[in-house]
């Protein structure tokens, strides 16, 4: 990001309410002063984000409108920030330059006096309405002090305006300043109540105000929720503490989007007797957990009661929601359409307590399936599976569903091609099996589920599971293009599931949160480490929802702790990835900022020279035509990520295929999977037979005499013995990085429990280093398939691993096979945390 001085032409700014600026930039020695040491809690944990590189623009005192350039406006490039001081309190902004520094003095001291301003949709009625977020105002005006090297250029009140380049940064600026978190707004046509003596154009209601955006906050210090709105005739916000509202809706008309809330307690009384109020006489309330709570008083001796500061003036509250259609239009955006439904159930906000067992749906959305699984669940207990539904081979058609009750096959292998061309229809046809199945009985209706965890596959900087809210979703959706082929579809399941489960809560587990044990030198990149930070380029990896079961059921396999165990983990499915697990936790992964690096899978190329690119198409900086709205993606990553991998070596992304014509005398075998329904399901304990029994490590060649079905299966051939090489390439380096203590290879995801011959000729290669498989390939020891339920089987040397046998003296290694089981760990974390209780 540079910095911009403008000055003298028409098209420049320079504010005239600040002294002149110089006319040329001044020559700074670095762009972003690296000597810069936030000290605030808030700062330090947001330097290293770059959505706070704002811009604030300095308007001339009187300017009403934001973006409205005079002449002399001048744009300053800042981020990040810091609160400093008491008496005054200050936003301290760092700017781009050495020296550079722009402060803002807040005019009162007291965080809940101040509330930033963001516009409501309606004021710009063709621009996507979250966009509105980015635009920070207040309502009067500032002090601004800046100061570069040349000294102080600017010391004066002004209106203040600032634009952000990510809501994320917008929303974190206003909670950092109110010191109570923003995590919702919903725009709204009127406020009405019965303060202020005021009949507005929509009958004969007193309003508060009117087109605007009103904001849910929660205090830092206790769970105690409160809206915000601005009274626009008088000028003022005014601001409600939710406890003050009856839950129950006095009257509410969804023709016309409004809501009345009741008010409890007395009308115009003071704080103390509206607090006494809650104490005796109320029914327990959405977010009486709050008082429960126990919570400190905060440092800034802001007590959880002494906040609910505003006096009840009102009996009720009435909210008519926007009728914009441009809103309205995107019906299927959580973040605006649905706000009154959102308001009316107070299950999305963080208040609200489940009581006694429920049903989580953990949700897992692959590249080339989407799992999902159902489980009665305690809090604290291990949850218990009732059903699990799949719908597989969306990238090889036909897909199928697979369905199992209680242990038992219910659907195999039905085609469901006509119905299912995404991950979203995919999910709508889970749910609607598990709904319409009167035999299951934990799931009568949508409202028997409590909590619906979804895996996202890259999260970003988040290190656990994350309540889904908005500002939770907007980030998820900024992190689309970094995982194109998952969190994209993993959205629009989330966005149904806001919509029509309005009594569960929605959870993000991430595939990348594992890794973020992964030490520095191993998760950097060698390159400008300014541009680094600031776009956040470093290895995430993923597949860590995976491998954080992995190593569990490993460690108990093994029947060592978890921190104990040492374990090169390979995940193979669509997807495919290695990790070195040292002391239970993540040490290095092969995927990298993207699930692009690395191994190669069913439509990605892998890890390849990055020129390559270049070379292949001379387009590929353009934005791809499969982009869409929420999505962008260039050639580059379009040929990269959905044009190569298996597919473009072969033709198809079902690895059985690619396994039997590789392993196989052609002349021998049908390589084509049969997708078979099962007339008569209960019978077959394993739904899902190895197509590849007899493995062969050593790759066969072709005898058939068609010539073009020769070269298919050289093609086979070819990718099965490429996969086979970048496996133990990782194998090796992960070797090598734990040192040589390696308690076991683990093979895991739908290729690496599934296909013997792939396991076979993978061990065989990194047999040196002292793995090796069983007498019969470790296929009739123990096929995953054939384990009656083992979550881990031992498909090694001797069944036991064999002492003494490993390189160095050191026990041989492992080989284990993995039945992974993404949507268990999720439920499992979900019941264990009780902040999604
Ligand atoms: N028996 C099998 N032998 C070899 N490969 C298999 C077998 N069963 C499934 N696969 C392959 O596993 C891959 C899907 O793995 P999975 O982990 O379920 O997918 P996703 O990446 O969508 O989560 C597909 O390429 C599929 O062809
Ligand atoms: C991260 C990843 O590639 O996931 P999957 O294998 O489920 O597509
Ligand atoms: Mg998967």
């Amino acid at each position: 990001m540079s910095r911009s001085w403008r000055s003298g032409s028409s098209s420049s700014f320079a504010s005239s309410a600040l002294s002149a600026p110089p006319s040329h930039p001044p020559q700074h020695a670095s762009p972003v002063d690296s000597t810069f040491t936030p000290t605030s809690a808030a700062i330090s944990a947001l330097t290293a984000d770059p959505d706070l590189a704002a811009i604030c623009l300095l308007t001339p005192r009187l300017s009403r409108k934001l973006f409205d350039r005079t002449p002399n406006e001048m744009t300053v490039y800042l981020g990040p920030w810091e609160i400093v001081g008491a008496n005054p309190r200050r936003l301290l902004w760092q700017c781009s330059y050495a020296g550079e520094v722009l402060e803002h003095f807040l005019p009162s001291d007291n965080p809940n006096e101040l509330f930033p301003h963001t516009l409501h949709a309606q004021h710009r009625r063709f621009g996507d309405p979250r966009e509105m977020e980015l635009y920070l105002s207040f309502q009067e005006p500032h002090r601004i002090r800046y100061t570069t090297t040349d000294g102080i250029v600017h010391d004066e009140y002004i209106e203040v305006k600032y634009e952000f380049t990510t809501i994320e940064g917008s929303i974190q600026l206003q909670s950092d300043i109110r010191r109570r978190d923003l995590i919702d707004w919903f725009d709204a046509d009127v406020v009405w109540s019965d303060t202020d003596r005021r009949t507005d154009s929509y009958g004969s209601v007193r309003g508060l105000g009117t087109i605007q955006r009103i904001k849910l906050w929660r205090d830092r210090y206790s769970t105690f929720h409160y809206l915000t709105f601005y009274a626009n005739h008088r000028r003022r916000w005014k601001e409600y503490l939710l406890d003050d509202f009856d839950t129950d809706f006095r009257q509410r008309d969804d023709r016309h989007k409004r809501v009345q809330l009741g008010a409890r307690g007395a009308r115009r009384g003071s704080a103390s007797e509206s607090n006494q109020g809650r104490g005796q006489s109320r029914r327990p309330s959405i977010f009486s957990r709050s008082s429960r709570n126990n919570n400190p008083p905060a440092a800034n001796g802001n007590t959880a009661s002494s906040s609910a500061q505003s006096a009840l003036d009102i009996r009720y509250l009435g909210i008519q929601f926007s009728r914009n259609p441009n809103i309205q239009a995107g019906t299927d955006d959580t973040r605006f359409a649905p706000a009154l439904p959102r308001v009316c159930s107070p299950m999305n906000l963080n208040g609200l307590a489940i009581n006694g067992p429920t049903v989580i749906l953990s949700v897992n959305a692959g590249s080339s399936s989407v799992k999902v699984s159902a489980y009665t669940a305690e809090q604290g207990q291990s949850p218990i599976q009732i059903a699990e539904v799949q719908v597989s081979g969306l990238t090889a058609p036909p897909a199928s569903l697979k369905y199992e009750r209680g242990g038992k096959a219910i659907v195999k292998n039905r085609e469901v091609d006509d119905q299912v061309n995404d991950q979203r229809d995919a999910f709508s046809l889970i749910l609607k099996t598990l709904v319409e199945d009167d035999d299951l009985h934990g799931i009568q209706t949508k409202d028997d589920i409590g909590i619906i965890c979804h895996r996202i596959v890259h999260g970003g900087d988040y290190t656990k599971p994350q309540l889904i809210t908005n500002g939770t979703y907007h980030h998820l959706e900024n992190l689309n293009d970094l995982a194109p082929l998952h969190n994209a579809n993993s959205l629009p399941i989330v966005r149904l599931c806001v919509q029509d489960f309005p009594s569960a809560r929605n959870v993000a587990c991430f595939d990348s949160q594992f890794h973020s044990t992964i030490p520095e030198h191993i998760r950097t990149y060698p390159i400008n480490q300014d541009i680094a930070r600031r776009g956040r380029l470093r290895k995430y990896g993923f597949h860590g929802i995976s491998y954080s079961f992995i190593t569990r059921a490993t460690a108990e396999f093994l029947g060592k702790d978890p921190s104990d165990v040492n374990i090169i983990a390979l995940h193979l499915g669509s997807g495919a990835s290695a990790c070195a697990i040292k002391g239970g936790k993540s040490w290095d992964t092969s995927m990298g900022l993207t699930p692009l690096a690395g191994l190669p899978g069913a439509t990605r190329s892998g890890s390849v020279d990055p020129s390559l690119v270049f070379h292949y198409a001379s387009d590929v900086g353009k934005l791809s035509p499969a982009s869409t709205k929420d999505l962008h993606i260039s050639r580059a990553e379009e040929i990269l990520n959905k044009q190569a991998g298996w597919k473009a070596l072969t033709g198809t992304t079902d690895f059985r295929v690619i396994a039997a014509a590789a392993t196989t005398p052609s002349k021998d075998r049908d390589p084509t999977p049969s997708n078979d329904l099962d007339p008569n399901p209960s019978n077959d304990p394993d739904p899902d037979p190895d197509p590849d029994p007899t493995p062969s490590p050593t790759i066969t060649s072709s005898n058939d005499p068609d010539p073009q079905k020769q070269d298919q299966s050289q093609n086979h051939r070819l990718a099965f013995a490429l996969l086979v090489d970048r496996i133990s390439a990782f194998v090796g380096a992960y070797y090598v990085s734990l040192h040589g203590r390696v308690d076991a290879l683990v093979f895991a995801g739908g290729i690496g429990e599934r296909s013997a011959a792939l396991r076979a000729a993978v061990v065989e290669e990194v047999g040196c280093l002292g793995f090796g498989l069983g007498e019969d390939g470790g296929v009739n020891g123990g096929g995953v398939g054939e384990g009656e339920g083992a979550v881990v089987v031992d498909v090694g040397r001797g069944g036991g691993g064999g002492e003494g046998a490993g390189l160095g003296g050191r026990p041989r290694p492992r080989v284990l096979v993995c039945r992974t089981d993404e949507q268990f760990e999720m439920a499992r974390t979900c019941a264990e945390d009780a902040e999604f209780w």
